[in-house]
């Protein structure tokens, strides 16, 4: 029957079994050396038993045959399962001492139970705790390097998460789309903190590489040896110290996926050499390996320096350069694009809201003046977002960022700045203005010490507090609770 089953089912054009060879297949199943098998009839007399079976009962198989079930072994549940009928897959049966795991399976010839096997999977419950338990260690160690690949990739950031309008903003936005759809090398070029990390992220978003890994590399964090075995790998015994087994490069890490190559201008003229190589040829050798290995991977360099003035002074490679700089995405510095900076003051506030400790706060129009045309603004967006959240530190329960919030250098350079939206304010609002930002600043400066800053502000303590009243200054030992 088996034989006209392969002959109707499978249109496998290949030879058909013959029965003996079908038998000879049976009984080497049968009789492996692994698991005992053990076969009863209807009525619960044992049919077969294989060595296995035999040897780990301790008698001879041939001569349990027409004996009953429970005469011969311990414990068993033959008997209960030719009554219902139903397998009991995956048991703990005690046999010789032993807790060994069974599966218990009933057959059946058409509508008719003629008989059950029983299969011993492990001979020793031990051997199936010690199973579970490295499955349980290999599903720890498979949520460990998911949760690391995960944070690896990291790209929370998509061409959404890059505010501004400045047309200059908006056209690198196109062309970092357009570059999404190919796999050009894409070199970003900037001032420190413009965003280019932030760039290479949503570039590897918007590409169809996004389900691959996104992996970063400092190329200025690590002297040149570390740096090549972390871009490479290295091979068993490649160097004193080197794991057994080797390890994984980064671009390895990255197939699939984008290597970010950050602060590419600082990578030691011999490793620019290396990476040329990669760039060519597309495959990379661990390190003591004669071994190539093809990579798919897209490279995205980013610098903070002048690469062609580093060509020009020898310190980075001209063939090098060219090969990077097929998608050059050059951002703009903050300075460049003041008018973003309402813009950018909004999103980060909003993004600092949702840090730890921090709430939703609103900017006074005097401080938001100051940010947008008081400050040179040489740290770029991340100064922009340390000092909103120093300012946020300062205000405790404050609800309006004033310009009293704003780092001393900042605050004192734009003090007697005429705000632009400041068109006819009373002299004596504008003047008390002034006075109550001076009074908190002068707070702020000697933390709160009302002695200190009565002296400062040249005024009597008791003045002090007619104004801090007047100006309803919360006084709180806590210097971050002056709002
Ligand atoms: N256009 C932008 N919109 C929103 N956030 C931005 C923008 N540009 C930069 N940022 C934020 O500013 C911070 C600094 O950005 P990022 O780290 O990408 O700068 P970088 O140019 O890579 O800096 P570095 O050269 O120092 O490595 C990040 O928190 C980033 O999210």
């Amino acid at each position: 029957m088996l034989r006209t089953l392969l002959k109707q089912e499978n249109d496998y054009s290949g030879e058909v079994l013959d029965v003996t060879e079908y038998k000879y297949i049976l009984e080497t199943i049968v009789n492996n050396p692994y698991e005992g098998i053990m076969v009863v009839n209807e009525k619960g007399f044992i049919i077969m038993m294989n060595q296995a079976y035999g040897e780990f009962l301790g008698r001879d198989p041939q001569k349990t045959i027409g004996k009953f079930v429970g005469d011969v072994i311990e414990n068993t549940r033959m008997q209960i399962v030719l009554e219902t009928g139903k397998a009991e897959l995956l048991q703990v049966q005690r046999i010789n001492n032993h807790d060994i795991v069974c599966n218990r399976v009933p057959i059946r010839k058409g509508n008719k139970l003629i008989g059950a096997f029983c299969q011993v999977l492990f001979r020793d419950v031990v051997e199936f705790k010690n199973l579970a338990k490295n499955m349980d260690q290999l599903k720890l160690e498979l949520q460990y390097y998911k949760s690391e690949f995960d944070k690896r990739q990291g790209t929370k950031y998509t061409i959404d998460s890059i505010v501004g309008m400045n047309a200059k903003i908006i056209r690198l936005k196109e062309l970092l789309l357009k570059a999404g759809r190919t796999n050009s090398t894409v070199l970003i070029q900037g001032e420190s903190g413009t965003g280019k990390e932030l760039f290479a992220h949503a570039l590897h978003n918007a590409s169809y590489r996004r389900m691959g890994p996104f992996i970063k590399v400092n190329c200025a964090a690590l002297p040149e040896t570390l740096l090549e075995s972390e871009l490479f790998g290295y091979d068993t015994g490649a160097f004193t110290g080197a794991k057994k087994g080797g390890s994984m490069g980064k671009f390895e890490l990255a197939q699939g996926g984008t290597i970010f190559l950050d602060e590419i201008g600082d990578m030691p003229l011999g490793m620019q050499a290396k990476i040329l190589r990669v760039l060519q040829e597309r495959e990379i050798e661990r390190l003591g390996s004669g071994n190539s290995i093809p990579v798919d991977v897209r490279i995205i360099a980013a610098t903070n320096q002048n690469l062609e003035e580093l060509v020009k002074k020898g310190e980075f490679r001209q063939d090098l350069f060219y090969r990077l700089n097929v998608v050059p995405l050059n951002i703009v510095p903050l300075r460049e694009r003041r008018e973003d900076i309402p813009l950018l003051v909004e999103y980060l506030l909003l993004k600092l809201a949702n840090k730890p400790g921090f709430s939703k706060k609103q900017i006074s129009p005097e401080a938001l003046d100051i940010l947008v045309n008081g400050h040179c603004w040489p740290g770029n967006v991340r100064e922009l977002e340390n000092i909103l959240e120093r300012a946020l530190n300062f205000m405790g329960e404050s609800s309006l960022l004033k310009p009293v919030h704003l780092p001393l250098e900042i605050f004192s350079k734009n003090m007697n700045r005429k705000h632009d939206f400041t068109q006819f304010v009373s002299l004596k609002n504008s003047l008390e203005e002034i006075e109550h930002m001076q009074l908190e600043k002068a707070l702020i400066a000697t933390e709160g010490n009302t002695i200190k800053a009565a002296k400062l502000l040249d005024i009597s303590k008791s003045t002090l507090y007619e104004k801090i009243k007047k100006y309803g200054i919360i006084l709180k030992d806590d210097l971050s609770k002056i709002g």
